[in-house]
């Protein structure tokens, strides 16, 4: 029965179709009775271990007494502020501990406000005499990050879904609901923020329940902030949870689910133990690469790092052993003891990037500098993949791939902050696909059809039977309000929900369906191209709705599409940094834009600067900028009109050999910013 809600989540590609497949299976008592009573479930996993028993040692609280579970949530709905109740309630932090969101470490995530990468924080908790290990790992909430999210669940046996009280549910949320729902995780509804004046539980609860069929008596009520109804949180996490499934004296292995990269110790990696133990000086072996290590260091997450002699079955903890090479600690990998065998781990599908750019450094004297430091901060975060790529301008650099452009964002702002190292980031593109014809061609490619990743790369259009660029299928849920007009008919009226629609369509979108999640939100589904969301829809949609609106998608598929590359030419001269792929019918919009946008950033100089967009041979916009003015006649005082001339015309031919050994410098926002509408 299990399988029927799965397959249904495998087979429709809308979401709307899988809220009402369930709602149906559930009426068909299929699923209630075995799959949804998982989450609604209040019968007691409480251990029955001896009453009153302290246990000195990590080692000693037996697996009935550990709870893996991930707060997730939409973004800002208060993650990491319950992660900070949780951690000050079992003592890990003190109350008047002076940083706030203790999880989120790295100086971006605190500058953000957001939670950038998974941490995991293993908390001491007793109830009713019986002392727990709850290992808690928060998650972050972005959609660019949603690959930290699902590698975080899979050391879980449940999830705390949290939700605004006053914002309700999102787009994330029905993301991550489906995520957890989808992994057979027990889910436990928790609505937060409630301290607000403009919070309204009831009907977020309502909202809970028409969308996801959850059962009111089961939905908690906190304000994370004041700390009001988290004791009832760990309480549901002990009594709703199971244990995690594992045997002690099975042989060892462990999923390897998180790394990060540490100075002095090489790949720090995160595991959680799912069978056996694990000891100090122990010879592991990971099965992806077949190489064998001895552990040199084990430990638990508190959150601080608190070193361990060894780590048992269904305990999530680090362990070193000398990794080197960012590709050594492969996320998903499973790790046991050598010469032992036992049956791989379930790993993780490999997360696509969506955006690639190219990075190159400031000058080329420092390009050793960065590819050390992009070399450590791929290991601490896998997502993004690295090509060798140069170009004619920037010289030797990467090609980058990312999972969305605020994950590109945020990797720059690492790179600077954590390392040190200034980068210059190209302007960002999608994979498209083309396929090529003549035998000549197909000689040259090797294949018919081939995947561009930089426009520098677009093949000539002339060869290219067809071109097919990415789409993805994105959820938005907006305010709206409902106006029946007569009994039979009625439509939405709404101050968002109309731009919100030319938004979309703007950005060549096709709507998919629409539905109200109660009388004040509405969900829509369009299929919107990558290429389209990946700047800034996210920043417009935002705008347009005054914040409410809240946006997730999930890929797609590849369809045929009429693409050309939009050149930029600096005083005749291609910019191929700035080329980009564009739909035809964007092209000209598109070219008078950057053209703009560029004659806003570039600063002026000596010499005029003409900026140009083109496809092909035709130019389709123009801007020019200005030189600066000289006054040569300045220091003239009367004198003959030929003198006047004179300087004039030496200025005028100075300006000449200047534009044409000038070489422009282009801020280095320059290659993200002429982007962004
Ligand atoms: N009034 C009130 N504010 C809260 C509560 N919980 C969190 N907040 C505030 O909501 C904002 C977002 O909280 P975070 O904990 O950073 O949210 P998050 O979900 O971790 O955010 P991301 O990491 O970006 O996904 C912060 O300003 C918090 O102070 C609450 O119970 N009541």
């Amino acid at each position: 029965m299990l399988n029927v809600s799965k397959r249904v989540i495998l087979d429709f590609s809308s979401r709307l179709c899988v809220f009402k497949t369930i709602k149906i299976s559930s009426r068909n008592k299929l699923t209630s009775a075995n799959v949804l009573c998982k989450y609604y479930s209040t019968s007691s996993f409480i251990a029955k271990n001896e009453k009153g028993k302290k246990y000195e040692n990590y080692e000693d609280i037996p697996v009935e007494n550990i709870r893996n579970f991930s707060i997730i949530a939409h973004v800002d709905h208060g993650k990491s502020t319950l992660a900070d109740r949780l951690l000050e309630m079992t003592g890990a932090i003190s109350q008047n501990c002076e940083t706030s969101q203790v999880l989120d470490r790295l100086q971006v995530e605190r500058e953000r406000g957001i939670t950038v990468k998974a941490q995991t924080a293993s908390l001491r908790y007793r109830l009713n005499n019986n002392e727990y290990l709850l290992n808690l790992i928060d998650t972050p909430g972005h959609v660019d990050f949603s690959n930290e999210v699902s590698r975080s669940l899979a050391a879980c046996q449940g999830v705390i879904l949290l939700v605004d009280a006053n914002q309700g549910v999102q787009a994330q949320t029905v993301a991550n609901f489906y995520m957890a729902f989808g992994k057979d995780l027990v889910i436990i509804p928790v609505l937060n923020k409630i301290d607000l004046k403009n919070a309204d539980p009831e009907r977020v609860a309502e909202q809970l329940k028409s969308l996801f069929d959850m059962n009111e008596e089961d939905i908690l009520k906190v304000s994370a902030k004041l700390g009001r109804g988290v004791e009832d949180v760990f309480k549901a996490i002990i009594e709703r949870l199971p244990p995690p499934p594992v045997s002690r004296n099975a042989p060892f292995r462990a999923l390897l689910f998180d790394s990060w990269y540490d100075r002095y110790q090489g790949a720090v990696v995160l595991v959680y133990v799912a069978d056996g133990t694990v000891k100090l000086g122990d010879e592991i072996v990971s099965t992806h690469s077949g190489k064998s290590y001895e552990v040199k260091n084990l430990g638990l997450l508190r959150p601080h790092e608190e070193p361990v002699t060894k780590l048992l079955a269904g305990q999530v903890g680090y362990l070193t052993c000398n990794m080197r090479s960012t590709q050594e600690a492969h996320i998903g990998d499973t790790l046991h003891h050598n010469n032992v065998s036992v049956s791989v781990l379930p790993g993780f599908k490999p997360t696509s990037p969506m955006v690639f750019a190219g990075v190159y450094p400031m000058d080329q004297s420092q390009h050793v500098t960065l590819r050390s430091a992009i070399e450590k901060l791929v290991l601490n975060d896998s997502a993004v993949t690295v090509t060798i790529d140069s170009s004619p301008a920037l010289g030797q650099g990467w090609r980058l791939g990312f999972l969305g452009l605020l994950h590109m964002e945020v990797f720059n702002q690492r790179l600077e902050q954590e390392y040190n190292a200034q980068a210059v980031i190209t302007a960002p593109s999608v994979t498209y696909k083309a396929k090529i014809f003549g035998e000549k061609n197909l000689r040259l490619y090797g294949k018919e059809e081939i995947t561009i990743t930089n426009p520098v790369n677009f093949p000539d259009p002339s060869i290219v039977s067809e071109f097919f660029e990415p789409m993805v299928l994105g959820t938005i849920i907006t305010p709206a309000s409902l106006f029946y007009h007569t009994t039979s008919d009625f439509s939405f009226a709404d101050k968002y929900l109309g731009p919100i629609m030319s938004l979309c369509m703007d950005r060549r979108g096709t709507q998919r369906s629409s539905c109200n999640i109660d009388n004040h939100n509405v969900m829509l589904q369009f299929l919107l191209p990558l290429n389209e969301i990946v700047v800034d829809f996210h920043d417009h949609l935002k705008s347009v709705s005054s914040g409410y609106a809240s946006f997730d998608y999930e890929e797609y598929d590849y369809i045929p599409s009429k693409l050309v590359k939009l050149n930029v030419l600096l005083n005749g001269n291609i910019v191929e940094e700035l080329s980009t792929v564009v739909h035809i019918s964007k092209a000209a919009s598109m070219g008078r834009r950057v053209c703009l946008k560029l004659k806003d950033i570039i600063p002026r100089q000596l010499f005029q600067i003409a900026i140009q967009a083109a496809v092909g041979g035709k130019i389709v916009a123009r801007e020019t900028v200005k030189a600066f003015r000289k006054d040569v006649t300045a220091k003239l005082y009367g004198g003959d009109v030929t003198r006047r001339m004179k300087l004039l015309n030496r200025q005028a031919e100075g300006k000449k050999r200047m534009k044409m050994i000038a070489n422009i410098n282009l801020p280095r926002e320059t290659f993200i910013e002429v982007l962004k509408r």
